[in-house]
């Protein structure tokens, strides 16, 4: 049976992966929460609401570590770096659902996955995957003709703005259009700004209430549009997916994978 950690275990999403690696047949072997957290001692499974797992949520990052087969960490990039960092000591594989990642981040996550298999994904869901599968299709379709934004929507405790789905989805579409998403993302238009350039990609933020998340990609031309829209009912589909990654990641090469090739979708 496969050994699974989970890192951010009393947040929204730790609870949640806590369920979906039982129900996925894996044993929850440690539980990590910030130092100072106020469940630290008490029990995992009793603060996911799912009965008692015998797994104290503790501080105690290498002897979780030691203790696991797969880490999956839902947290901050800064947390995540550093798990990444005593994963690659240890050599025990991770996956990573973290969002808000700066370029930098992601590069320094690639160097420190040179030595383990590492999943890291903004999105665990399927729906979310077959989504940027279908964009790269439609945005190389429709070429330059069409103006892309995207506009996502958020419960009001998230953190970073754009999430990290809806910045993959402006990567995917940038990509297939031959441009750069760092030089074409447009996320602020206020005043006198000016007209629309064609290359810019709009991304638009909405926070409030206790909204899962919500993404479309517009495609507007002249008298018709496109939407492509994925809305998040539960969490659920995120925990399942890391639980998922969690059981194909192991034994894997060492290298940075993401969702896609967790569902053979590349
Ligand atoms: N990839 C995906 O499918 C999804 C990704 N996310 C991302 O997951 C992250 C977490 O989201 P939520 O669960 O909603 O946030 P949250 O704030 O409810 O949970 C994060 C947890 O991490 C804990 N934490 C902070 N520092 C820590 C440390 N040093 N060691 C251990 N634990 C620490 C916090 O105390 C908190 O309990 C965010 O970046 C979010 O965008 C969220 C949903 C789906
Ligand atoms: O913070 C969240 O809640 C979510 N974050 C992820 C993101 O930033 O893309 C995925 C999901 O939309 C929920």
């Amino acid at each position: 049976m496969i050994k699974v950690a989970v890192c951010g275990a009393a947040g929204r999403m730790g609870q949640r992966i806590i369920v979906a690696v039982k129900e996925a047949g894996c044993q929850i072997s440690g539980a990590l929460e910030r130092p100072g957290h106020e469940q630290i001692g008490q029990d995992a499974g009793v603060i996911a609401g799912c009965g008692p797992l015998g797994v104290a949520i503790t501080d105690d990052l290498n002897a979780v570590v030691e203790g696991c087969d797969v880490l999956i960490d839902f947290t901050t990039p800064k947390v995540s770096l550093k798990n990444l960092e005593v994963c690659s000591l240890k050599k025990k594989s991770i996956v990573i659902g973290s969002t808000g990642f700066t370029p930098e981040e992601r590069a320094l996550a690639a160097e420190l996955a040179r030595e383990i298999p590492a999943v890291l994904a903004p999105n665990m869901s399927v729906g979310v995957n077959v989504c940027f599968k279908v964009l790269k299709d439609v945005a190389t379709i429709l070429g330059d003709d069409f103006d892309v934004e995207i506009v996502e929507l958020h419960h009001n405790k998230k953190k970073d703005s754009p999430s990290g789905t809806a910045v993959r989805m402006g990567e995917v579409v940038a990509e297939a259009l031959g441009r750069d998403y760092n030089k074409v993302a447009n996320y602020h238009r206020e005043g006198i700004c000016g007209e629309r350039t064609k290359e810019e990609i709009g991304m638009q933020t909405v926070r409030g209430g206790d909204i899962v998340g919500e993404h479309t990609v517009y495609f507007i031309g002249q008298g018709e549009r496109i939407e492509i829209s994925h809305r998040a009912m539960t969490r659920d589909m995120f925990s399942r997916g890391s639980a998922r990654a969690a059981k194909w990641v192991v034994g894997q090469k060492p290298g940075l994978y993401d969702m896609q090739d967790v569902l053979g979708l590349k």
